[in-house]
């Protein structure tokens, strides 16, 4: 699909909670660069989109630009029908757009000072400012597979994946409408990476937000991701059902890109999508249905 065409999909067309429009972000250099050149995207509530690329393709630079936190040269991004203004122009706080994030580090993106509980409270606070329900952060210590009585403890206690589970926790207590989550697990250790994910892609569809999810870990895409993009070079070249794509690329880079795929069984096979009973055991209960 073209860069002008919006990507993707089913879920999009009745309910887009993310609809960017000719997006376009350059840095003045030098050299001058155009790091986002003209996306244009819809992303439904329940919805999880991937978005990959190969390192500098300008995925980093999407995301803030969705975010507000990165000068727009043009276009518009709306969350939930209400514009986020560009960085520069005088706006509401980020949070209370409905937009949420987890970063790469969970270790720079938490607070060593203060407790968890007083952390995912941080979040929970913006949910009750927006008149959003939310839970304790007891049960969200839960939910994201914590020890509920772990509210005391602080950061340098849990391991990374602990962590950005915590941070997980944090964003989704704010009952936010859209997740962006930068490589949120390339930071970790690899046992942990596919766990994270599915935890993010199970908990952010069960609360019916939208998860745009950057990684360049292209075996946790598929076995997560309703839609894929594929960005080369600041445009989204290919973009689909993930399972449609895997199976059939249509864009010389995209075939490229997944050709590098990791491979666990050293025979050059790409790894098998999940099964229904595999996602099961995810606990995830809103897989929107593909069109
Ligand atoms: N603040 C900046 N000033 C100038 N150039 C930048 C800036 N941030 C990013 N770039 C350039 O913009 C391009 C896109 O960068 P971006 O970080 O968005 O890519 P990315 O796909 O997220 O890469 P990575 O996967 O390595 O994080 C790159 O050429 C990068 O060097």
């Amino acid at each position: 699909m073209a860069s002008d065409d919006p990507a993707p999909t089913a879920a999009a067309e009745t309910a887009p909670v993310l609809v960017v429009d000719g997006l376009v972000v350059r840095y003045p250099g030098p050299p001058p660069v155009v790091a986002v050149d003209g996306v244009s995207l819809r992303i439904g509530a329940g919805e999880v989109v991937a978005l990959v690329g190969e390192s500098g393709c300008g995925k980093s630079s999407l995301a803030r630009a969705v975010m507000g936190v990165e000068r727009r040269a043009s276009g518009t991004v709306e969350v939930d029908g209400a514009p986020v203004a560009p960085l520069g122009l005088r706006r509401r706080p980020l949070a209370q757009t409905g937009v949420q994030m987890v970063f790469q580090d969970p270790s720079t993106s938490l607070n060593p000072r203060r407790s968890l509980g007083a952390q995912i409270d941080d979040g929970a606070a913006v949910a009750r400012a927006r008149g959003s329900a939310t839970a304790e952060p007891a049960v969200w210590l839960e939910r994201v597979g914590l020890d509920p009585a772990w509210t005391s403890r602080h950061p340098h206690q849990l391991s990374g994946g602990q962590k950005q589970r915590v941070a997980i926790a944090r964003a989704l207590a704010a009952a936010p409408r859209l997740l962006v989550a930068d490589e949120p697990i390339s930071a970790l250790d690899a046992s942990t990476q596919t766990a994270v994910a599915a935890l993010m892609r199970s908990l952010t569809t069960a609360v019916g937000a939208a998860l745009l999810f950057i990684s360049h870990d292209l075996s946790v895409v598929r076995r997560i991701a309703d839609s894929t993009l594929v960005m080369h070079a600041g445009r989204i070249v290919e973009s689909g059902p993930t399972e449609l794509l895997w199976d059939d690329p249509q864009h010389p880079y995209t075939r490229s890109l997944l050709g590098a795929v990791p491979v666990p069984d050293g025979a050059g096979r790409i790894p098998a999508a999940p099964t229904e009973a595999e996602r099961a055991t995810w606990g995830d209960p809103a897989v929107p249905e593909r069109a």
